[in-house]
């Protein structure tokens, strides 16, 4: 059965090493309606993944709004986040659903491979993302997958997540595919000068695509 915490805009944190603009920003962005935080950071060294991850929790606690760590189990571990996010060379599903436990959120990449989809739903994965759904200038050689992927992945039964490319003028085609949540990194953090706006001009996108998809 699909769960309703993956669900809305799920924000993604850009490679910032900058803890305070870091923070403002996060909080602005929570502030606009974001469902989800995973905190990415392919730049930062351990001990700053360690602080900037902490201070995440401690703002996302206060904002009541789930945390996930991308790629490193450890560091979910030891802070408490809510979970996980792993990408095919990340580590397995089941290994980390046993050591978060089954409440966890454990996220997967299935890049546009239904395939992928059924195996991670397997081995205990809480959620189901494809992408890039466009091009990504963050990740520009993320191959693409189409939007078509999400009317297959609903007979999985797991929330599915939309990545890569989404911006204020294209989020409602992915609520209308049927994604559950869209999660992004360059629209939000890097390109808009208001990002607490665009997170909420966003949402309502969203949210517009997913009442037409629901034939609404
Ligand atoms: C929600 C979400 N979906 C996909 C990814 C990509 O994960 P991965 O393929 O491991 O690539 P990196 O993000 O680690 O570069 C994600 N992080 N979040
Ligand atoms: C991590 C990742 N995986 C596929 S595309 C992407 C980057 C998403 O960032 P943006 O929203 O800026 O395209
Ligand atoms: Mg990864």
């Amino acid at each position: 059965m699909k769960g309703n915490i993956i669900d809305g805009l799920y924000a993604i944190t850009p490679d910032w090493l900058d803890d305070e603009h870091l923070l403002e920003t996060v909080e602005a962005v929570l502030a606009g309606g974001v469902s989800l935080l995973q905190y990415r950071n392919k730049r930062a060294d351990a001990a700053t993944r360690l602080r900037q991850a902490r201070a995440l929790r401690a703002l996302t606690r206060r904002f009541t709004v789930p945390l996930i760590i991308n790629d490193h189990l450890d560091l979910a571990e030891a802070i408490s986040a809510e979970g996980v996010h792993l990408g095919g060379n990340d580590g397995n599903l089941a290994v980390a659903r046993a050591r978060l436990g089954p409440t966890a959120i454990i996220g997967a990449s299935c890049y546009a491979s239904i395939e992928r989809a059924r195996a991670a739903r397997a081995a205990g994965a809480s959620y189901l993302a494809f992408g890039a759904v466009f091009p990504s200038l963050t990740k520009p050689n993320a191959p693409l997958a189409p939007l078509t992927l999400f009317a297959q992945a609903a007979e999985l039964g797991l929330p599915t997540v939309a990545i890569g490319g989404i911006d204020a003028d294209n989020i409602a085609e992915v609520g209308a595919a049927g994604a559950d949540a869209a999660a992004v990194i360059g629209s939000l953090f890097l390109e808009s000068p208001a990002p607490g706006v665009t997170a909420a001009t966003m949402l309502g996108a969203l949210r517009a695509g997913q009442a037409l998809h629901r034939g609404e």
